[in-house]
């Protein structure tokens, strides 16, 4: 497939309002899109099925299942830069920074108050947008080569496009991975800078909250040294997470799992409520998750051990891939919404959480 018949296949489905979605790995360069052949509203079960998950920030809310009826890859992608119409760089603007100041005062009262140790706050904001789509695609495959890239789409549900550093879960066959992410700083030329306590303790939070969600439920539970990240123009804490799984319970770890203190807070139940009541505007699929789910992956093998000329044989393995919805945006006709949070801990203050979601929302921004 050339590059020209595969973005025509992906401007064909368009037209046709039929779902579809098309991303690119983390340091991968090869380009995949996924089409439904009609516009029904599918959604998962158990977790056993095949196909691209699409989960909002809510427990409750169903998970958006894309079904493959066909695939198209690009192997070997190389994105060139400047896909975007030019225009005047958008923007930043202070609109609801009093809004979001209170908010954060607010969760700051209630953990000084003992309710709970941390909750992310976030916010959403519009602005106008000629931009074609597929371009801000483009844009985002060159711009952020460590992220998930993704441009989502169904007739019923609306049109997403993201660029994540946050792997939820990667599952093959029982072998998982998974990571804890959080605190943030602006990368000024040091990957390796020091970390204030308030990043160190809001990341700590998210690696235990996962240890202790996984305890029981997986053998060979292991995790990494914390280190730093850069995501764009932003650095991370993270933690590398892996083990085995005891069977097939990959529900059951999800509904642990998701949403984490890196998007929700700690307590899960009692932050969650107070996200849900007190900010502005629905999170849908922002701090959600997406990705494969049950993909069937081929490997060639040598076996070299079994026979001396080189025996090659496929083993075929069954791999989910998810993400978090961060660094995300909706596309509405003629309009984006950004939204961007942080982690909101006892040491934080609201004008440098209000400063985090401004630079969290360059990673957006640049693009367009
Ligand atoms: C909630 C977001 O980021 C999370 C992931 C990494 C760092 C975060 C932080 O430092 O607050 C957040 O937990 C967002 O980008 O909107």
């Amino acid at each position: 497939m050339t590059e020209a018949e595969f973005f025509e296949e992906i401007k064909a489905q368009f037209s046709q309002k039929l779902p579809l979605v098309v991303y690119r790995k983390p340091k991968e360069d090869t380009l995949c899109s996924i089409f439904q052949n009609e516009d029904s509203l599918l959604s998962v079960n158990n977790f056993e099925e095949t196909g691209f998950v699409f989960a909002p920030f809510d427990q409750e809310g169903p998970v958006v299942l894309l079904r493959p009826d066909r695939c198209g890859k690009l192997p070997g992608y190389t994105p060139r830069a400047g896909c975007a119409k030019k225009g005047r760089r958008p923007v930043l603007s202070a609109h609801g920074k009093g809004f979001h100041l209170d908010l954060v005062r607010k969760g700051l009262s209630e953990i000084r108050s003992g309710v709970f140790d941390k909750v992310v706050l976030s916010r959403s904001f519009s602005m106008p947008t000629e931009a074609e789509p597929l371009d801000l695609f483009k844009n985002l495959v060159e711009k952020y080569q460590n992220a998930f890239c993704y441009l989502w789409y169904h007739p019923k549900v609306g049109m997403w496009l993201g660029a994540t550093p946050e792997i939820l879960l990667n599952v093959r066959n029982r072998t998982f991975t998974t990571m804890s992410l959080a605190g943030t700083q602006v990368y000024r030329g040091d990957e390796n800078p020091e970390w204030g306590e308030k990043e160190l303790t809001e990341q700590k939070y998210v690696t235990d909250y996962i240890l202790d969600a996984l305890k029981g439920r997986v053998d060979d539970l292991k995790h990494a040294r914390t280190e730093t990240v850069r995501a764009g123009k932003l650095l991370h804490l993270r933690t590398k997470i892996s083990g085995r799984l005891k069977d097939s319970n990959l529900a059951e770890i999800l509904s642990a799992l998701h949403p984490t203190p890196a998007v929700c807070g700690l307590p899960k139940e009692s932050t969650r409520k107070f996200i849900v009541s007190h900010e502005d505007y629905p999170r849908e699929f922002y701090t959600g998750y997406l990705g494969e789910l049950n993909f069937q992956v081929e490997r060639k093998r040598n076996n070299r051990a079994s026979n001396p000329e080189v025996q090659v044989y496929k083993s075929i393995s069954r791999q989910t891939t998810l993400f978090v919805n961060l660094r995300c945006l909706k596309l509405e006709g003629s309009e984006i919404k950004i939204y961007v949070g942080g982690g909101v801990t006892k040491e934080s203050d609201p004008e440098k959480e209000w400063e985090e979601t401004v630079s969290k929302s360059r990673t957006m921004l640049d693009i367009l």
